[in-house]
């Protein structure tokens, strides 16, 4: 397979609408004008009651790079859909505008705006699809982890998914989002040269059916490996593999550090069990039982709840895949948008179903933390001029059920959206990749346990300040009223 044209860049990994929509703003003349663009998700995934974000490094690095190449240029010529002079704009491009984001690791809920571009129009509306494409991906892969990684507890869980993967860059950003979630490590090892990720793995069945025998095949290993974990599921569990196991780890000794078995396929309850006395009883008390196949968060707890002794848990297909759920369904609306006299003004999406109605205006999310235990009360939307930490005591509402209410007075209040860019100028000092994944695990400390567990999880409080929620209300009244007057 040859590219049509030898270089390849990012500018045009978006929908065709946008440069559309672009050359419209353009030849109009309002695509310099400032819009206020949020993404959002409507519906926690996996019915989860928390979601974990991740891709604002590939963000970043994506708008760092942004601009077209010449090929770019030239392609967009031969498709004789746009303007020779809004193309030879595009060949200036450069992305001038602001980005506020959450952080990697940060937890993040459903109607909360989780990431915003305030940019000239036709820059905010360029990077719409990959920004979209980027987090819809890696925070389902990210809350998948994380869901993973509480039924696992403490044991290690390492990330086998490359070979399962929607393509190669699905492998390497899902193991990193995987890592944000809390895995320990991956198989993939461009993903640890590129992210510093640990990489570990065992051996396949290609081994064992190279040298067609268990006993041989753990032998050469161990004569060409210092750390071993051999896997006994070839030709029989119980009677050949993990015999030759105990056997080949007697016989090469302190020559080796033997780590354990895997087991790939079975009864994994029944199995481990048999397989952990088998290596007690030859004194192999600390060596570790690895599982693979099929797992995920379901099958694990089932396991543990069987008993089943296993240490180590390997996770391919149910993890990079997103198994149960192809889409978070983030979206990117336009929340204000600079009128002709300079004037930002909101911007509001209606739909008859109040869920999919956007809330105008450019916004703030606050962390409400109680002072005295530290736990999260909830998230406090509230307008960009809005500031919670002058407040003594705050009214917290469900905007769906503004009955649904409560007073908050002691209360720590924290702005999640920070400048990544402000004004073309990148300004986020980025944590490592280490630190955001120590974010998740701090976050989740201060989540009361009744938001984590996997299945029913109470909601946790999204809400809107009155500021905000009045703007709304006053919006959607104002076009209800502009739409009366044209049925007449
Ligand atoms: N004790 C158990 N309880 C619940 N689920 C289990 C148990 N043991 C294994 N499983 C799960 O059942 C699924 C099917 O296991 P099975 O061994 O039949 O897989 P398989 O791929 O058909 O095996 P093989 O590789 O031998 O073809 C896997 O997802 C596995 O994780
Ligand atoms: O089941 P998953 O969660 O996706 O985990 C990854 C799977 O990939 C490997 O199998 P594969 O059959 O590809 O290779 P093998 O020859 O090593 O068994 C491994 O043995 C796991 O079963
Ligand atoms: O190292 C392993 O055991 C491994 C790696 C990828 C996929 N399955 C297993």
């Amino acid at each position: 397979m040859k590219y049509k044209y030898p270089d390849d860049s990012l500018a045009l990994h978006t929908d065709a609408y946008e440069l559309s929509m672009m050359q419209t703003y353009w030849k109009q003349g309002i695509g310099n004008r400032r819009a206020v663009f949020e993404a959002f998700f409507r519906k926690m995934p996996f019915q989860n009651g928390y979601a974990v974000f991740a891709g604002l490094d590939h963000i970043i690095e994506y708008v760092k790079n942004l601009h077209f190449t010449d090929s770019d240029i030239e392609y967009l010529k031969s498709t004789n859909q746009f303007d020779d002079d809004f193309i030879e704009y595009l060949r200036q491009f450069k992305f001038s505008g602001s980005i506020r984001s959450f952080q990697e690791g940060d937890l993040v809920f459903n109607h909360e705006p989780i990431f915003q571009v305030e940019a000239p129009m036709m820059e905010a509306q360029l990077i719409e699809t990959a920004i979209l494409n980027i987090l819809n991906f890696q925070i389902m892969i990210a809350t998948k982890a994380s869901r993973i990684k509480s039924i696992v507890g403490q044991q290690p869980v390492m990330e086998f998914g490359s070979r399962r993967a929607q393509e190669l860059d699905a492998a390497i950003w899902g193991t990193r989002a995987a890592y944000i979630g809390g895995f320990d490590a991956t198989s993939n090892v461009r993903a640890g040269k590129l992210f510093g990720i640990p990489i570990s793995g065992t051996h396949a069945h290609a081994l064992v059916q190279a040298y067609r025998n268990d006993y041989d095949a753990f032998k050469a290993y161990a004569e060409t490996h210092r750390d071993c974990v051999f896997l006994v599921d070839t030709f029989d569990t119980l009677k050949s593999g993990v015999p030759n196991a105990i056997k080949v780890a007697k016989e090469f000794g302190n020559k080796i550090n033997f780590q354990g078995v895997r087991i790939d396929s079975g009864d994994m309850a029944y199995l481990s069990k048999k397989v952990r006395q088998m290596l007690d009883d030859a004194g192999f008390k600390d060596a570790k039982i690895y599982a693979s196949n099929g797992l995920d968060e379901k099958t694990i707890q089932n396991l543990q709840m069987q008993g089943a002794k296993i240490d180590v848990w390997g996770i391919g297909t149910k993890l990079i895949t997103a198994y149960d759920q192809p889409t978070l369904g983030a979206v990117y609306k336009l929340v204000a948008f600079e009128d002709k006299n300079g004037k930002m003004v909101d911007t509001i999406k209606l739909s008859n179903n109040v869920a999919k109605m956007s809330t105008p205006g450019k916004k703030q999310v606050w962390r409400i933390n109680d002072r005295k235990d530290g736990k999260s009360e909830g998230d406090y939307i509230t307008l960009d001029d809005e500031n919670p930490c002058e407040e003594s005591s705050l009214n917290m509402f469900n905007p769906n059920f503004p009955l649904q209410q409560k007073d908050v007075d002691d209360f720590n209040a924290r702005p999640m959206l920070k400048d990544i860019w402000k004004d073309g100028q990148f300004v986020y000092d980025e944590p490592t990749l280490d630190e955001s994944r120590q974010r998740r695990a701090r976050h989740l400390d201060s989540l009361w346990d009744e938001y984590k567990r996997d299945l029913n999880p109470e909601v946790y409080p999204v809400d809107l300040s009155q500021k905000c929620y009045d703007n709304k209300l006053n919006m959607i009244h104002r076009i209800h009223e502009y739409v009366k007057t044209l049925d007449n």
